[in-house]
Order: C-alpha cells, then structure tokens, then sequence
C-alpha cells in the first residue's frame, strides 16, 4: 500500500480547513441574521447566552422549569431567540403587555404562526391558520357556535350527561372505584363526534375504548419511536435549522398526524357528508350540518378565497373536512381534562362539592338541565374555573409580530414569536393571593370586577379566543350537574397523589396525571 505523501495530506487538510471555515462564516452570518434582533432594545434575557446556556445552567429540569427560572431571574418579559423558526423570542406573563398583544393592538398579533408539520388536511384547522383565511373562516365558524345553536345541543350533551350519571351510580352501588379521566373522556368524546358530525360512538359506560376515541386520542400523539426521532430531530435543528424542513419535505419525517387516525376521519367524515347530502328537507342540528350550510362547492369551479363573501363565510369541501377534525381534535382532551381535574379538586374539597351540590339541586328543577338552568349556575362556573386555573389545559398561546412596535416600554420587533405562558399567569403570586389554594371565591362577582381580566386566560384572550370555549362550559356543567345529582366524589387511599405530594404529569404538554386518578363514588340517595 502507498503512504500518501506530506505534500498531499497538507493540501487535503488545507481543503478542510478551508471547507470547515467557510462553513462556519456561512453559519455565522446565517445566525446573525436573526440573533441581532433585541441589540439595544432593553428587553432582559438570555440572548445569546440562550444557546448553550440554556441546557447548562439548568441541568436536569424539564423546559417549563428551566423558563420559570428564566421569569425569575429576568422578570415577566423575556427576550431569547427561537433557533427552531429563526427569529426572536418573546416569553411573556405580563398581563399589561398581554392586553396590547391579543386586544389592543390585535392586527399587529393576528397570526399564530403553528407549523403542523403534516400532510393532513387538519392543518386547513382555524388553530393552524394565518391572516385572510384564518379570519374568513373564523367569522364562518363563530355562527356554528351561537347561543342559539347551543341550545339545540344542548338535548344531545344532556343525553350523554344522562348515561354518565346512570353508568357512574352503577358502579357506585357496586362499590367500584373509577378511572376519572376514562369516565371523563369517554363523555367528551362522545359528545365532540355526536355534536360535530352526529355519529354516536356509544362510548359512555364502556370499560374499553372505543374505536372512535382510540383514534381521537392519537390523532396529535405520535407513537413513542416517532417521539424520540422527532425529538433528536428538533434537538439537532439547534445547529442545523434547515434539518426539520429538509426531511419533512423529502417525507422521511413521521407525520405529527397519525396516518391510521387521519385516514379514520376522512372516511368516517365523507360518509357522513354523504349521508347528509342524501337527506331531504332535515333540521340542521350538528356542527358539520352547519358547515355544509356554507359549503363552497369547488366541482362548481368557484374558489373559496376569491368569492368570499363581504361576511367571509366560505368554506370548501377540504376545509369542512380539515374543521372537523381539528374540532375533534381541540375539544376533546381539553374538555376531558378539565372535567377529571375538577372531580378531583371537588373531591379534596368535600365543602366545596357539597356547596356545588347545594347550587344544582336549587337550580335544576327536573332530572335534566335546560339550557337556561345551566347558564344560572353561578358557583359550579367559579368550581370550573378554579380547576382551569389550577389546570390549564394549554399551558401557552402563541402570536408572532408583524412590525416593530414599542408597548408600555417594551419594544417587540418585527417577526418575533410570542409565547404567553397562561401557567405562569395563573400562578403568579403579584395576581393571585396565595395561588397554591384551591378557592372558587375568588371568581365571585365582586372579585371578578377588581381583577384585571388578563390574569385568567385558559381560553386565551381576544379575538383569537378559543371558539368552542361556550360549549366547553356548557359541556362541563351539564357533566357536573349529571354526575353530581347521582354521586358524590371521594379521594380514596388508592387516589394519586397523597396528600401533600406535587401532582405529576405524563408530559408538560397535557393534563395527564402520571398515574391517573382513581375516586370512590357514592351514591347521593
Ligand atoms: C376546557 C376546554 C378548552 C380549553 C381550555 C381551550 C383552550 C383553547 C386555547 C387556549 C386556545 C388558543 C386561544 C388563543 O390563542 O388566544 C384555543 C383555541 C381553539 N379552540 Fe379551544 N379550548 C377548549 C375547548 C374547545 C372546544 C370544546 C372546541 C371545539 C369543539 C375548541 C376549539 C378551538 C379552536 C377551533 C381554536 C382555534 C381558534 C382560532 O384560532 O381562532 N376548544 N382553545
């Protein structure tokens, strides 16, 4: 074998040197490009030192503990860069500055900028949408969640409600505790395909899940395998952010949508618009009978965007099917979680679930809730509530910038992304007196007038304010009202976690108790 010479092995590493220079001047000036954004601005945080100290000095700490420390040390507004999106960053839990982002100065903030990435039609969701189409579609929509509409489903959530509270005393006469968060999902799930496109899945007193809520539950939940390499990805994304892109769009990435699950919907969804397209002179009473109301039709060749009308209330046959599934989607495990967490917290406070007793037995004259009864429940609203800010389902809300502008002294630049951290609003001391207690006193009339409205966001604010956040309400009341007429909650030394331990979660993303939550349920009469 032939030894390369000196000569050849220097001009070889003379290439590298040069090849890895280059490189690193590239990246350089590639990073510059958006890490200059906050110079001389005045906004504290980590910058630059983001990028490597954020994993050094907060060794060991999941990222939502990891930013809490970062609100410690440099207060409600924190400037980093996100590497992922390549542009600033604004982390944020004040509420001044929150009121100029989603209300005030609304047009500067209307896009969210989520990138799902997937091939999915879901991404033609109002959650996943940006400007023009996001407003067409969002004025379509809010007419499917009017007060009027929630009273016709209002008969439908009664019936599932009705089976719960009948399933849940069942297992109460036999002395069976309950797997909150099962009995919970099972309703709402339930209720989200009866009220979004009128298919019952009967999942309501099943010990297993049914194909339906299998498939809700795994819609946006990718298997553990797709897990880790999404998450080496994004962590290597860090250095080289052009990664995530690239391989999504050579389709080597797994969809963040469960392709068995999408494909699920879109059957189940044209069926049933078959089906509804079959029916003659019928009453329009789900949420899918709503929006075939208007439907664009596309084989007519119109286009959706161009021939929207003044009102903006088009919508295509892909996007009726995108909506759908991002209803389903955004209203199940919220609403599920919520319910399971305040069984629980009734069931720590026995004199607070005896007062929410006290209140339906005064208001619900019948066996089941009207729509009007329901809307007098003052104080099981405040219960609901408490659970929400103990609990909030999404634990941030994001905008992104379009121009610079200066807000109270804080100067936004142009493109930056926005994360409004309703976990640290909720419990943020300089807000709420003694967060760690449970107190539905404090949403109370007179509380609720001196309390600046910003401190309280589960449903985000303004007008990109969760649509289905009415019906969620309506859901979780007429539940508690169901459920408690039959039974009441008790912890049980089985329930998770003891008393004095921290709740832990499955993940930071959802509501999901690590270990579940088991409670013994008793039966009323
Ligand atoms: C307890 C239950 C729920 C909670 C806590 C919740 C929370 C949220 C939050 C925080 C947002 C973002 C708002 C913002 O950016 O300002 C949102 C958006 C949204 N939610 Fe909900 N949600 C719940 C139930 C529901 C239900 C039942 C539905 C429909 C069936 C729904 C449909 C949506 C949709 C479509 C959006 C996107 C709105 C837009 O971009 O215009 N949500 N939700």
């Amino acid at each position: 074998m032939e030894l390369p010479l000196i000569g050849e092995l220097s001009s070889t590493a003379c290439l590298l040197s040069t090849i890895i220079l280059l490189l690193s001047c590239v990246y350089y000036y590639y990073l510059r490009s958006f890490f200059g954004a906050w110079d001389g601005l005045g906004v504290p945080g980590p910058k630059y030192e983001f990028f490597f100290g954020y994993s050094r000095q907060s060794k060991g700490k999941t990222w939502l503990k990891r930013l809490d420390d970062y609100f410690q040390r440099y207060g409600k507004n924190v400037a980093s860069y996100n590497l992922e999106r390549r542009c600033p960053r604004l982390s944020t839990c004040d509420s001044g500055l929150m009121k100029h982002i989603m209300v005030k100065d609304f047009n500067n903030f209307v896009d969210r900028g989520a990138n799902l990435m997937t091939t999915s039609n879901i991404k033609r969701g109002l959650f996943f949408l940006d400007g023009p189409d996001w407003r067409r579609i969002r004025s379509t929509l809010s007419s499917v969640f009017s007060s009027g509409k929630l009273k016709v489903m209002t008969s439908h959530i009664n019936r599932t409600g009705e089976n719960l509270g009948k399933h849940l005393l069942a297992k109460a006469t036999q002395k069976k505790l309950i797997d909150v968060k099962h009995e919970c999902g099972h309703y709402t799930s339930e209720l989200i395909a009866t009220l979004s496109f009128g298919v019952n899945p009967k999942a309501v007193g099943q010990d297993d899940d049914a194909e339906f809520t299998v498939h809700t539950k795994g819609l946006i939940n990718p298997n553990p395998g797709s897990k880790l390499i999404l998450w080496l990805l994004d962590t290597l994304s860090y250095f080289f952010p052009f990664l995530f892109p690239l391989m999504f769009r050579l389709g080597v990435l797994p969809d963040f949508v469960t392709p068995s699950a999408d494909r699920y919907f879109s059957s189940t969804l044209e069926s049933a618009i078959d089906a509804k397209r079959g029916q003659t002179a019928k009453k329009h009473t789900d949420m899918l009978d709503l929006m075939m109301q208007v439907e664009v039709q596309e084989a007519q060749g119109t286009d959706a965007v161009s021939t929207a009308t003044p009102t903006g209330r088009r919508l295509t046959h892909e996007e009726i099917i995108g909506q759908s599934k991002l209803l389903l989607f955004a209203g199940y495990e919220t609403t599920a979680s919520t319910f399971t967490m305040c069984l629980y917290k009734l069931a720590q406070n026995p004199e607070i679930q005896e007062k929410v007793i006290e209140e339906i037995v005064t208001e619900v004259k019948g066996d089941v809730p009207t729509y009007e009864e329901l809307s007098q429940l003052k104080y099981t609203e405040q219960a609901i509530n408490e659970t929400l800010r103990f609990f909030p389902p999404l634990k941030f809300v994001e905008r992104v910038s379009k121009e610079q502008k200066t807000y109270d002294g804080i100067t936004i630049p142009a493109n930056t992304h926005i994360m409004i951290h309703i976990w640290k609003v909720h419990m943020n001391p300089d807000y709420w007196a003694d967060p760690e207690k449970f107190d539905p006193d404090r949403f109370s009339e007179e509380n609720k007038a001196t309390r600046d409205s910003l401190t309280f966001v589960p449903f985000g604010f303004g007008p990109r304010l969760c649509i289905g956040q009415r019906l969620a309400y309506l859901e979780l009341k007429a539940g508690l009202v169901h459920v408690l007429k039959k039974v009441r909650v008790e912890l049980n030394e089985t329930t998770e976690p003891k008393a004095g331990e921290e709740m832990k979660m499955l993940d930071e993303t959802f509501v999901t108790p690590e270990k579940g939550i088991k409670l013994a349920v008793i039966p009323r009469e």
